[in-house]
């Protein structure tokens, strides 16, 4: 299959993205607008000067610039603008569900009421669904580089909003804040029948990977790369059939891999691993969805059939009920046999 083949054929499959941050698909175009209706100075003069800032030598370098492109979110409205300009370029990549993990503290942080935050986020996502037909889940994430007692804290206020959120998450700075941190926050969270996933093996060890699984009982690991470094953990999660939500893109933006022809991704599915494909901060991270398969797709030369697989495993993986998950599924099966013809 040439590029261009392999370009056409995955942006007319059906897939479902599961890991994708909601502050990290803030377009520099949207970030000026926004900042101009709120009177906030953006330190940098241009798009252009904006985006050549974007260039990282690990996750702590992105996480600095990404939340102080936040800074200019203070309106529910403005919560609104970001994830209604993401639910429309997903609509054009054929993307039929997705799984948003947003970070409250963040905005709380800085003064900005969580109703404000959720109720933006919520009532876009609404509109995806009657306006779009995409189907979604929102999911809360702790940021990690904080105390529990925050966390906590933040499980607190998300409480009158159940109804609007499955999962509860972990992200930031993986290292030195390792899972066992948050196991209590974790355990009350399922107890208020929230399920959990963690960011887990992107920068930090396979043991974090094992602690994501025993202490916070999580569905998925997202990322979960470096569990390819310790043969039982992988063996546990093949039996687990656990997911693991992979971010192309980012891991090469990140320099979590050198190169996209060295990326594990392959491996994980030759060892029978849970993988999907996903763009975790595609406005930082040079692509939505479709070029985080294309750029996997070219480098590792997967088939047609692996490319299938991902898609079928992104519906698998999701948060979905038995039956939507089955349609889904028939969905991709049709369009390959489709194709095929
Ligand atoms: O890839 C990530 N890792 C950890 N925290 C994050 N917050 C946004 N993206 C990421
Ligand atoms: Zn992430």
């Amino acid at each position: 299959m040439d590029q261009d083949a392999i370009k056409n054929f995955i942006s007319g499959l059906p897939k479902a993205e599961l890991h994708l941050h909601i502050e990290g698909t803030f377009e520099p175009e949207l970030m000026f607008g926004i900042a101009e209706r709120n009177h906030i100075d953006l330190k940098y003069n241009s798009v252009d000067d904006l985006k050549s800032a974007y260039d990282f030598n690990n996750l702590q370098e992105f996480l600095d610039i990404y939340y102080s492109g936040t800074n200019v979110l203070i309106e529910e409205q403005d919560f609104y603008d970001l994830t209604w300009a993401y639910l429309q370029k997903i609509h054009s990549q054929n993307v039929l569900h997705t799984e948003i993990f947003f970070d409250p503290q963040t905005h709380t942080s800085r003064g900005v009421a969580f109703d404000k935050v959720i109720s933006g986020i919520h009532r876009a996502l609404g509109d995806g669904r009657s306006k779009l037909g995409i189907s979604s889940f929102l999911i809360l994430s702790f940021l990690r580089h904080l105390s529990e007692e925050s966390a906590f804290q933040t499980l607190e206020e998300a409480l009158p909003y159940k109804s609007w959120i499955t999962a509860i998450g972990l992200d930031s700075s993986e290292k030195g804040h390792p899972p066992n941190k948050f196991e209590r926050v974790f355990t009350k969270a399922q107890a208020e029948g929230f399920l959990t996933v963690a960011h887990a093996g992107e920068e930090g060890s396979p043991e974090y990977v094992w602690e994501a699984l025993k202490l916070l009982q999580v569905s998925r690991i997202d990322h979960g790369n470096r569990s390819l470094e310790d043969s039982l953990l992988i063996d546990e999660l093949v039996k687990r059939k656990m997911s693991l939500t992979v971010c192309p893109l980012s891991n090469l933006k990140l320099k979590v891999v050198r190169d996209m022809t060295q990326h594990p991704l392959a491996k994980m599915l030759d060892k029978g691993m849970m993988a999907t494909v996903n763009s975790d901060d595609p406005a930082y991270f040079g692509g939505y969805v479709n070029e985080n398969y294309e750029a996997v797709a070219v480098a590792l030369k997967l088939t047609k059939g692996q490319i299938v697989q991902l898609a079928k495993n992104s519906f698998t993986a999701s948060f979905l009920n038995e039956v939507e998950k089955k349609a889904m599924i028939e969905k991709v099966d049709l369009y390959y046999r489709d194709q095929k013809n």
